[in-house]
């Protein structure tokens, strides 16, 4: 049997790399597109990269003439929840007209699976925590809205022009490659693991944590952290189940376990050994109190079940931090 090839679109960024690692771990070819606006051709390991921009529809044809891929992962796109409610032109630009722009050469060059970064931010405030595939979509920020608006296009796409999918909706990506090879990489960095680490190895000042009112059990945020590479196997069991001929599904991948800013903190502090400086400050505008997933319908279609804890989150997110030199 010849070997599946993969158009890993947004391949040289932090997700879109830890699965072209599993990719080819599995037996596919993964091909990289990215513009590298925010990816690193360094963490382009396992295949070819193609620069170029999901927004530039004659690049996508000659890249999709040149490599006739299989199966698209999308995982491009601009991600910060807060920069979204800042500047909404850019992310509806780039995460929908690109997305869309990248939908329409894809179908014209035949591609029949296609694998969809989604989000949690989709669901919103939580009407009820665990949140399962059914719970009600009414994104608060614009970075969710322009990801719900792909899903619903997906869901039309398969109904009407036969392009099947798989839309996951990831809850909060974190921790890194166990070797060390590639790892958490966002310039500037916003999120909540990379930033405490920086600050427990003493490369940032501190770590400020955005609202101690809201309504959880210590007044923080509640997110559900799930590993990256629990992440890529998720994406190629989604591949083998679409490439068997499996109906276009949207699925929610989290551990289907809560963490509070303050217990994330408390487990880096103790992973890491080194105490450092938090300081409470107001909300930061957009986030949602409680994200967590209900995870048994990934776990029914592709039989997937998150691997890693908190603890080897940290721990790998920790040896990748401390490791490495790059600045956030
Ligand atoms: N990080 C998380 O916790 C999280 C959670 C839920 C969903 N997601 C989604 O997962 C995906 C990947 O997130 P990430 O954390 O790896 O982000 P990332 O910024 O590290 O990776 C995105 C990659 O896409 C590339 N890219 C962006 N716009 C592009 C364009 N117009 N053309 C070509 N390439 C482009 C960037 O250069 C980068 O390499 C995103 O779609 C994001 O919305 C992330
Ligand atoms: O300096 C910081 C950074 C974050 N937080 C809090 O930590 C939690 C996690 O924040 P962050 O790591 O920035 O992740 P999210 O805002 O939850 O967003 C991520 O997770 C979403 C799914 O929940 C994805 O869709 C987004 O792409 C991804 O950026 C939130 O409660 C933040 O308010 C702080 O208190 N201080």
């Amino acid at each position: 049997m010849s070997v599946k090839k993969v158009l890993v679109v947004g391949g040289a960024g932090y997700i879109g790399s830890h699965n072209c690692l599993a990719l080819a771990e599995r037996g596919y070819q993964p091909i990289v597109f990215d513009n590298l606006t925010n990816g690193h051709a360094e963490f382009v390991k396992w295949g070819p990269l193609e620069e170029g921009d999901i927004r530039d529809r004659a690049r996508l044809d000659e890249v999709f003439a040149k490599h006739q891929p299989d199966a698209v992962l999308h995982f491009a796109a601009l991600i910060e929840v807060g920069e979204s409610v800042k500047n909404p032109v850019a992310f509806y630009d780039n995460n929908v007209i690109g997305a869309l722009t990248l939908l329409s050469a894809a179908m014209d060059a035949g591609v029949k699976a296609f694998v969809f970064s989604s989000t949690c931010a989709t669901y919103g405030l939580p009407q009820q925590v665990p949140m399962d595939e059914t719970h009600a979509q009414a994104p608060i920020n614009p970075y969710g809205r322009t990801k719900f608006i792909i899903e619903q296009a997906l869901k039309d796409y398969s109904t009407y022009k036969g392009l099947r999918s798989v839309m996951l909706r990831y809850f909060n990506a974190a921790g890194a490659d166990f070797e060390g090879r590639i790892g958490e990489w966002h310039t500037p960095e916003t999120h909540a693991i990379p930033l405490a680490i920086e600050a427990a190895l003493g490369r940032r000042e501190g770590f400020k944590v955005f609202g101690t009112d809201y309504d959880t059990r210590d007044g923080t945020c509640v997110r559900d952290y799930i590993h990256v590479l629990d992440l890529a196997d998720a994406h190629v069991r989604a591949l083998d189940y679409l490439l068997a001929g499996g109906e276009t599904v949207e699925l929610n991948l989290g551990t289907g376990t809560g963490t509070t800013v303050k217990e994330l903190l408390a487990a880096i502090s103790d992973v890491s050994g080194r105490p450092f400086p938090v300081e409470y400050a107001a909300r930061r505008e957009g986030d949602s109190t409680s994200l967590v997933a209900n995870n048994e319908k990934a776990r029914a279609v592709l039989g997937w079940e998150p691997r890693y804890t908190l603890h080897d989150i940290i721990q790998s997110a920790w040896n990748w931090h401390s490791r490495s030199n790059h600045v956030l």
